[in-house]
């Protein structure tokens, strides 16, 4: 499109033109920018994955600021736009921000938004699920209920793995990566490996304080590792979930050489990022081990899928949901909105990103302050005392 045909417009008045690139779950975050003098435009063009110009159209000659999504590509063309349009912020309605140029932004001096705290849970349990989904086949066996074939109870249908007492491993123990560890640990009695590039001090102790419990009550506790490197997660461990951020180090971190140390019945899960792993490796490594599971919710070149598959029965696959649960969304709403508002009003920045709480409570006025920038120190911004 030269120009989206369809926006709606909320305060035609309002003293601060605020663009969302898509309509966005909820009332809360809309209500909150018209409260504060915004005229917030939001684009309602049907089209999936806006483009660049498309989004200059959108922007046009005046706009403080953007709340944008993973799908669009924020680099220096963009961001040279908003600035010229005036604009200070931009907030992506996600907490990956790999689609994002920062240092296009430092230059422009525009802040940089995104969404963590509000998704975690409902990350990991997707991350939880699709574990689950493909240690036991659930989508394998139901397909096969659909088509009529079952008929009666077999030995050895459907067989797939038992997760107790197994080895959960984790590739990036940050916040989603901790919180599926310990949904698995405590969950399913796995014992956990983990690589990350820092000690994930307080999933340690928890796994340890479960285990004295566990032992306590007569039961086999449960055991924590951290790996020195990742290989040493791929070789021991029988579900494998990845959760790093999406960036150099770890482009193609899983790939034909990591997938042949991993064990043949192992499963694979990423609600990461797609680019994490070499898919058309892992094409072939499904190919040639059957028994071998993944479940994925993030695709190399999304939304495609790379050549075989969409065929190959050892793989789940879901349309990037990790993080669609209504409360999240909405959460996740509000905070991109705040990010945008709080940098337009000269907010300063919450002093701890993690802890989002006093944004998301619908009784109460949001304090006022940015709830994540992440080019802050970049761009000098002031920290809240709040
Ligand atoms: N599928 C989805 O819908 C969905 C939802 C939320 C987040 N995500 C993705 O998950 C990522 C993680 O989110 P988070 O909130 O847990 O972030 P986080 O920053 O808390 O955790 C990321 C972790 O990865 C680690 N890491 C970085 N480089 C690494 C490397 N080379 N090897 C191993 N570990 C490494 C970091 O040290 C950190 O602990 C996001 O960046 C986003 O891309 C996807
Ligand atoms: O990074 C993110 O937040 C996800 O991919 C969408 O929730």
């Amino acid at each position: 499109m030269a120009k989206p045909v369809s926006i709606e417009v909320w305060n035609p008045r309002g003293r601060y033109r605020v663009v969302s690139t898509k309509p966005m779950p909820g009332t809360r975050w809309i209500n909150l920018l018209v409260q504060q003098d915004c005229r917030l435009e939001i684009c309602t063009e049907k089209k999936t994955i806006l483009s660049v110009e498309d989004i200059i159209a959108l922007m046009g000659d005046k706009c403080d600021g953007v709340i944008g999504q993973l799908t669009e590509d924020w680099g220096e063309t963009l961001f040279a736009a908003l600035s010229k349009a005036g604009g200070k912020a931009f907030s992506n309605m996600a907490v990956g921000y790999n689609n994002v140029d920062v240092n296009a932004a430092n230059k422009y001096g525009v802040a940089v938004g995104n969404t963590p705290g509000v998704l975690t849970e409902t990350t990991a349990e997707l991350a939880a699920s699709l574990s689950l989904a493909a240690a036991r086949r659930i989508v394998e066996a139901d397909e096969f209920m659909r088509a009529g074939l079952y008929d009666g109870w077999l030995p050895n249908l459907f067989v797939g793995n038992l997760l107790k007492g197994q080895t959960v491993g984790v590739i990036g123990a940050g916040r989603i990566g901790s919180a599926y560890a310990r949904m698995m640990v405590e969950g399913f009695k796995m014992n956990l490996i983990y690589y990350d590039l820092y000690q994930a001090t307080r999933l340690e102790k928890f796994v340890t304080a479960y285990g004295q419990f566990l032992k306590a009550n007569g039961e086999q506790p449960v055991t924590w590792k951290r790996a020195a490197t990742m290989d040493e997660v791929l070789r021991e461990a029988d579900v494998i979930s990845l959760h790093p951020v999406l960036d150099k180090t770890t482009y193609h971190l899983i790939n034909k050489e990591s997938l042949a140390s991993m064990k043949k019945e192992a499963v694979l899960v990423n609600c990461s990022r797609g680019p994490v792993i070499d898919e058309v490796a892992l094409v072939e490594h499904l190919r040639r081990n059957p028994m071998f599971r993944v479940g994925l919710d993030v695709f190399e070149d999304e939304p495609y899928m790379k050549p075989g598959l969409a065929d190959m029965k050892n793989a789940i696959v879901v349309p990037h949901i990790a993080s669609a649960s209504k409360w999240t969304r909405e959460g996740m709403a509000t905070l991109a909105a705040l990010n945008v508002l709080g940098k337009i009003k000269g907010y300063p920045v919450w002093g701890d990103p993690n802890r989002v709480e006093p944004f998301l409570n619908e009784n109460a006025p949001p304090p006022a302050a940015c709830p994540s920038i992440v080019n802050s120190k970049a761009l000098g911004l002031p920290v809240s005392k709040l």
